[in-house]
């Protein structure tokens, strides 16, 4: 009995031959010249195809980030966004760019004619959807944003590679106080290790850039002391992110003072607006409110009601904006610090702090629908009882001046959730 293998692949010589034979020479030839012409094509593609392969590989470093970026066509587009548009505008870099922060911060930039390019990595902490709509309202204004994370080495070594950047706007973080109980491993992974990769690129990268980025009220952590100053004790974290954003400060004065770079820390106060956080209390409340579901209100001891010193983001980003403008250059080059550089801390707040129920008083108001209200103690969970910013240092060096107050944010946080999401969002119809 003939082999399976036999029978696939006639391995007598006479027979196959017999069959050839049999073939018209004409035909033969034809057949003959057109099997090679197509063989050579197929080596051709095949050889094209791999060799493109290698080069994206070679382009995208490890597989183990699920970004796609690399190629000729990518690296135009980061090039031709990276380009500022004004006499000596800016080349900037911002990291978390599909966030809530990074999104305005982006616009705001690419309006006065900087360069902008963008970096997410797009995860799923919450909705992926609305990260995707932010991104294509930034595409809309040519402002284009890499698919990636900041642990990507090879990814950020191309990036500036490519741009000459005159500032990373540094965003990018795994956020919330609570979620740091389930998820402990994310804050380590965004806020420590990405941070680390990030300044490592940028104390490699020649020129190097200046840095602002995104530290967190979440630092004073136990201190009582009315308003929090940024020379007030910090070292009393109540939950794991304040703890990674703290640390955050540590390893960025390392790297100002070894390396020369210049670093500014922002303090942001529980920041709000259209385009938020969906896992901020303003924004579930909004949902639930609409939705008809009850809130849960955290209360403090002696049912002490929390607070916040809510901020609007339009004044975030002037906070921003007025830190890459004021933040002087870094001074290394080479991996080596040939001068001091500037290292700042600021906190960006709005200086009144709002209570809860008051905060879920304006929504009522502004949805026009009441609130199911469930008043519970505050959970041990990384919650702090109240915030409040001293500015004047923000005021004095960057101009800094909130103007927005929260019955007026939240109206415009309102008016956006209803044109985004429409009255009936996640009811059954
Ligand atoms: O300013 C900051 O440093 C921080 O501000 C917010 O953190 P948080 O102020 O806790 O903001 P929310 O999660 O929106 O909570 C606001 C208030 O509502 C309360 N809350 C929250 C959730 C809830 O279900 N019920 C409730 O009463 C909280 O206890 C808190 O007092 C952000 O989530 C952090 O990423 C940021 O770093």
């Amino acid at each position: 009995m003939p082999s399976l293998e036999e029978e696939l692949f006639p391995s007598t010589p006479g027979k196959f031959k017999d069959r050839t034979h049999t073939m018209n020479r004409q035909f033969q030839r034809c057949f003959s010249s057109t099997t090679t012409m197509f063989l050579w094509a197929l080596f051709l593609i095949a050889l094209t195809a791999s060799y493109l392969s290698f080069q994206s590989f070679v382009d995208s470093g490890s597989r183990f980030f699920s970004s796609s970026w690399g190629g000729i066509q990518w690296e135009r587009q980061v090039r031709t966004s990276g380009q500022p548009r004004r006499p000596n505008g800016f080349s900037v870099l911002v990291t978390g760019a599909a966030g809530f922060v990074g999104t305005h911060v982006s616009l705001a930039l690419k309006k006065r004619g900087d360069g902008v390019v963008g970096l997410d990595n797009f995860n799923n902490y919450y909705d992926p959807l609305l990260k995707k709509d932010r991104k294509a309202l930034l595409n809309s204004h040519n402002i284009f944003i890499v698919e990636g994370d900041v642990n990507d080495a090879r990814m950020l070594a191309k990036l500036f590679d490519i741009v000459a950047f005159s500032h990373v706007m540094h965003l990018a973080a795994q956020a919330g106080v609570r979620y740091a109980m389930e998820n402990p491993h994310s804050y380590v992974h965004s806020n420590i290790a990405g941070l680390v990769t990030l300044l490592e690129a940028c104390k490699s990268a020649s020129p190097q850039p200046a840095i602002v980025w995104a530290s967190s009220s979440s630092v004073y952590g136990l201190n009582d002391k009315v308003p929090f100053s940024e020379s007030d004790q910090t070292d009393r974290p109540a939950s794991l992110y304040a703890a990674t954003k703290k640390a955050g400060e540590e390893i960025t004065h390392t790297y100002n003072h070894i390396y020369g770079l210049s670093i500014t820390g922002l303090r942001f106060f529980t920041v709000y607006g259209p385009w938020g956080r969906p896992d901020m209390a303003y924004f579930s409340f909004t949902r639930n409110i609409l939705q008809g579901k009850p809130i849960t209100i955290y209360r403090g001891k002696n049912k002490v009601d929390l607070a916040r010193d809510f901020t609007y983001i339009d004044d975030i980003v002037k906070g921003c904006i007025g830190s890459l403008d004021t933040s002087g250059k870094s001074t290394g080059s080479g991996g080596k610090k040939r001068g001091p550089a500037m290292y700042r801390i600021f906190n960006l707040g709005n200086t009144s702090p709002v209570t809860v129920p008051m905060m879920v008083g304006i929504l009522e108001k502004h949805l026009k629908t009441k609130a199911k209200k469930n008043f519970v103690e505050m959970p041990g969970n990384g919650d702090v009882p109240f915030t409040n910013a001293n500015i004047s240092f923000a005021r004095r060096e960057l101009g800094y001046k909130p103007t927005t107050q929260l019955e007026a944010g939240l109206k415009k946080f309102v008016r956006w959730y209803l044109s985004y999401y429409g009255y009936n969002h996640g009811k059954p119809v």
